[in-house]
């Protein structure tokens, strides 16, 4: 089996990388596509992978395309590829709000999985989910599903709705996690901690409430309620919290990701 990754950024580089470790792979299967100098320059030196930077050379000899370029490229890598793939081939694409419509349509294949992944993939902790069009074999699926999991969990959904709406959740997840914790640590530097005991107490902070949560089965209500007293400190920030109604913002905000993912979908990729 071989794989053609299309875009060595962020999230192409670590599938490549991730799926690189996989038994199913023999070694040197993964080619990697980019268009920029820089990348190509630093990929010819990664022992790992073949590097191209001409679509004609590689797609033709991949059995799985995994595309990672931004959404704004979809269209001219579907427009290129179209003349040079077969039927059979699987693409798989991890584009924030590229419809499986639109990749059929473009690229003329039949078998399609789109997923959404996160950056926490870098470090194989990533969550996955994933929706594949019929032609994709039960076997097929088996065997993508495995591919994903080199870089943390996957879900397969059953809708390609669940695909917009885990990227609300999950996809640009990480990022209010981050939003987070940097307000902790902005608040943190304001009570007069240095920067590093800062970001020292935010971060141990963040590691421990979520090795507690992923030990157990409590809720994070539960959770909240363990550390508040009745008429303590934590009380006193929940409280705040509630009564400028984050909760209900952060909903909000989940809600914006999720219908930017479906507007990207109606949304004409440029060429
Ligand atoms: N960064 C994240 O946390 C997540 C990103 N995604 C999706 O992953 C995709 C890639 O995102 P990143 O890796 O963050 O972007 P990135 O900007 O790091 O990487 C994109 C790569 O594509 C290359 N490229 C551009 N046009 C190309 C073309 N025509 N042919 C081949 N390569 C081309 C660029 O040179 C660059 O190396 C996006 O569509 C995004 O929606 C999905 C979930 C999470
Ligand atoms: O912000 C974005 O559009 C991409 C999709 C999910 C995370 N990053």
């Amino acid at each position: 089996m071989k794989i053609l990754v299309i875009g060595a950024g962020n999230m192409g580089l670590t599938y490549a990388e991730g799926m690189s470790k996989s038994k199913l792979l023999k070694k040197r299967n993964i080619m990697v596509l980019d268009t920029s100098e820089e990348k190509l320059e630093e990929l010819h030196e990664n022992p790992q992978f073949d590097a191209f930077d001409d679509l004609k050379k590689c797609a033709p000899e991949a059995d799985i395309i995994f595309i990672a370029v931004k959404p704004y490229h979809a269209e001219s890598v579907f427009l290129k590829l179209n003349p040079l793939v077969k039927p059979g081939q699987i693409v798989i694409s991890i584009m924030a709000g590229v419809t499986m419509e639109t990749i059929k349509n473009l690229t003329g294949l039949t078998k399609i999985v789109r997923a959404m992944p996160n950056l926490p993939a870098q470090i194989g902790k990533g969550l996955t989910s994933f929706v594949a069009s019929k032609d994709v074999t039960r076997i097929e699926l088996l065997t993508i599903e495995s591919l994903l999991d080199t870089t943390g969990k996957s879900v397969l959904v059953s809708d390609e709705n669940f695909i917009d709406a885990s990227t609300g959740i999950s996809g640009s997840g990480p990022a209010y996690v981050f939003y987070f914790m940097q307000s902790m640590m902005e608040a943190a530097l304001k009570m007069g901690f240095t920067p590093k005991v800062s970001k020292v107490l935010v971060a141990q902070t963040f590691t421990g409430a979520i090795e507690l949560f992923n030990q157990n089965e409590l809720s994070p209500n539960s959770w909240m309620d363990k550390v508040a007293s009745k008429g303590g400190t934590t009380r006193a920030a929940l409280d705040s919290m509630e009564n400028n109604n984050v909760g209900e913002l952060i909903k909000e905000a989940a809600f914006a990701a999720f219908e930017r993912a479906v507007e990207l979908g109606k949304e004409k990729v440029h060429v």
